[in-house]
């Protein structure tokens, strides 16, 4: 046999694949009639004997898709990966043999080279088109791995290669972590520099809600928790037992990084949930015993107030049913954490007096290969456009004045979910939300970060009802109307089932706006209310959107507005012109 014409990556630039110095296949793709053992294979790839592995491969007398029992059932590329021999690599990838194997540790070929740190063979595999996705062992992908290591060689190339990949450096493993986490839990601060620069998201949490702060922490990682905190990490941040980064590095007793964590205003009388401070985590002979126990002591004579975090009333509403915690804090008055409801993700039916037609056959899908990107997509032609860019952000000609209809592609188009761009709202939440109680609109929900304009924020989720049955509800504070044209009407009431956006106040200058979208059927009478930002919203600002006069113009009796911007309709000073203006329009 001759070995075939290796394609070039066409996600990566024209280089050729391997700089022909390092390997030039001379005349050995010939073969001359000899047979060869698996033996002579084996030989050939430890001696990294391109030329001979070649000829053996044309002689076609041994099969290179043997496994190595010493190395995890792992196959010759893998062996040849980890040890760096690339132009081995080549050939076998030419030669056809199965890049993105798993050996019996659940490692590919790819992942084998980042430990080793043979970062040209990283370069190579990923230039020959290896998956980047995979996930390995307890899910971890080949970045979580390069993270892990160290690798920082490793990781620039893999988000290199990785652009198309949404999100692909907030992927997590089975426990949660993302890769900024493995860089903080073994310290490698320069990677873990490079990753958030690359957008990794500290405070995304695991599946015990920490962040990343309080891996860095747990490792004694000073410098680590210096550069989360200058990137705006809340100090005080509590995972799901209640245990701050200070419990943490106490309860390890890790000095450098209790200094900084108090100089940037730890609380040192935080209680966790077995009612223990941070001091209590920590025995008397330890190293830090004395600085925490000195700065209580300080707070004691200088009187400081500390926010007392009694405050915090969940550490998660959602109850781990969002990505992200969604704690719950009052520091207005006593009220207790609202629990009147069912916390649910997904829009729910609790009668059967309609039914959404959800029938895979009557979905329009597409049959794109890959992204979406064209004008050929069948999905994005049903929106009349893509309206995603390659951020997943809204495009800057999305009009929200008139909103189009958006119809994401679904389970049965025939495009790559991961790098699709047409599928926004089915990723779920991106950013971190709490819920807290404000003085004058009973509770409400605040970005713990930055969101840029044109991003989703979440969806408006509750009970879908008709309006007849609407109508015959008590309570209609938590009704999103669906605003059918015909006969049959419908809306969600997000009062007994709903997600946090339940709790999402009216404001007549929002900063959110609701997009229908379709999804998972295209029944038009139920489309999903994905709220997205209309500006860019600070971390920290209140959300909310626009309920519409309908809504105010049946309140107004019982309250008036208080969301307090300067062209406020509904306030009790506004109200009145607001009703007259209404009267002349007829
Ligand atoms: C969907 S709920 C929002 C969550 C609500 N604040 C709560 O505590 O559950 C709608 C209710 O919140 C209050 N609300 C929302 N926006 C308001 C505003 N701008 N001014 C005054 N009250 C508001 C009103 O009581 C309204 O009926």
């Amino acid at each position: 046999m001759s070995f075939p014409i290796i394609k070039e990556n066409t996600a990566s630039t024209n280089a050729p694949l391997l700089p022909t110095d390092i390997f030039q296949l001379s005349n050995a793709s010939e073969s001359n009639g000899e047979i060869f053992t698996e033996n002579d294979l084996l030989e050939a790839v430890k001696d990294g004997d391109v030329n001979r592995l070649a000829a053996i491969i044309a002689s076609d007398s041994v099969d290179i898709h043997l496994k190595i029992s010493d190395l995890n059932n792992g196959s010759l590329l893998h062996f040849a990966a980890q040890q760096g021999l690339v132009g081995v690599c080549h050939v076998l990838v030419t030669a056809g043999i199965e890049i993105d194997l798993l050996d019996k540790e659940q490692n590919t070929a790819l992942m084998l080279a980042i430990v080793a740190n043979k970062n040209d063979v990283v370069e190579y595999l990923i230039k020959a088109g290896t998956t980047l996705t995979i996930k390995g062992t307890d899910g971890m992908t080949a970045l979580h791995i390069a993270a892990k290591c160290g690798n920082l060689s490793a990781c620039q190339l893999l988000l290199q290669a990785a652009v198309t990949i949404s999100n692909f450096v907030n992927s997590q493993d089975d426990g949660g972590w993302t890769p900024l986490v493995w860089a903080c839990e073994h310290g490698y601060v320069e990677v873990a520099n490079f990753l958030i620069i690359k957008g990794a998201d500290p405070c995304l949490r695991d599946v015990e809600h920490n962040e990343a702060l309080h891996w860095a922490a747990f490792s004694g990682s000073s410098n680590i928790v210096e550069l989360l905190l200058n990137r705006g990490c809340d100090v005080n941040t509590v995972n799901a037992h209640g245990e701050s980064p200070l419990h943490i590095a106490a309860r390890e007793d890790r000095y450098n990084c209790i200094i900084i964590l108090l100089a940037r205003g730890a609380n040192v009388s935080l209680f966790n949930k077995n009612d223990e401070t941070p001091l209590d985590c920590l025995s008397e002979e330890g190293e830090s015993y004395d600085v925490i126990a000195l700065n209580i002591k300080m707070q004691a004579i200088t009187g400081t107030d500390l926010k007392s975090y009694r405050t915090l009333l969940s550490s998660d509403i959602s109850k781990g049913r969002e990505t992200n915690p969604i704690q719950c804090v009052n520091a207005v008055d006593d009220e207790p954490e609202p629990r009147d409801y069912v916390y649910i993700t997904k829009n729910c039916k609790t009668s059967d007096s309609f039914s959404i037609d959800t029938k895979m056959n009557s979905l329009h899908v597409c049959s794109c290969v890959e992204r979406c990107v064209t004008d050929e997509c069948e999905c994005t032609k049903l929106s009349m456009k893509c309206w995603y860019d390659e951020e997943g952000k809204l495009t800057s000609d999305f009009n929200f004045a008139d909103p189009p209809l958006i119809f994401e592609c679904s389970e049965a188009c025939s495009c790559n979910a991961i790098t699709c761009r047409n599928r926004v709202v089915q990723r779920g939440l991106q950013q971190r939300f709490q819920l807290y109680k404000t003085e004058k609109k009973g509770w409400s929900i605040k970005t713990l970060r930055f969101i840029p304009k044109g991003s989703y924020v979440c969806e408006y989720v509750g009970e879908i009802l008709t309006d007849i049955v609407a109508d015959q509800r008590d309570d209609d504070s938590y009704l999103f109307d669906l605003d059918n044209r015909d006969t049959e009407s419908f809306c969600i009431d997000a009062k007994f089932y709903g997600n946090f956006a339940r709790f999402i106040n009216h404001s007549c200058s929002p900063n959110l706006h609701p997009i229908k979208v379709f999804i998972d059927h295209q029944d038009l009478r139920f489309p999903r209310i994905a709220l997205f930002a209309k500006n860019d919203i600070d971390a920290e600002e209140e959300l909310s959107f626009d309920y519409g006069h309908k809504f105010w113009l049946v309140k107004y009796k019982s309250f008036t507005c208080h969301c307090g911007a300067t062209d406020c309709k509904y306030s009790e000073e506004a109200i009145q012109e607001t009703l007259n203006s209404y009267k002349q329009m007829g």
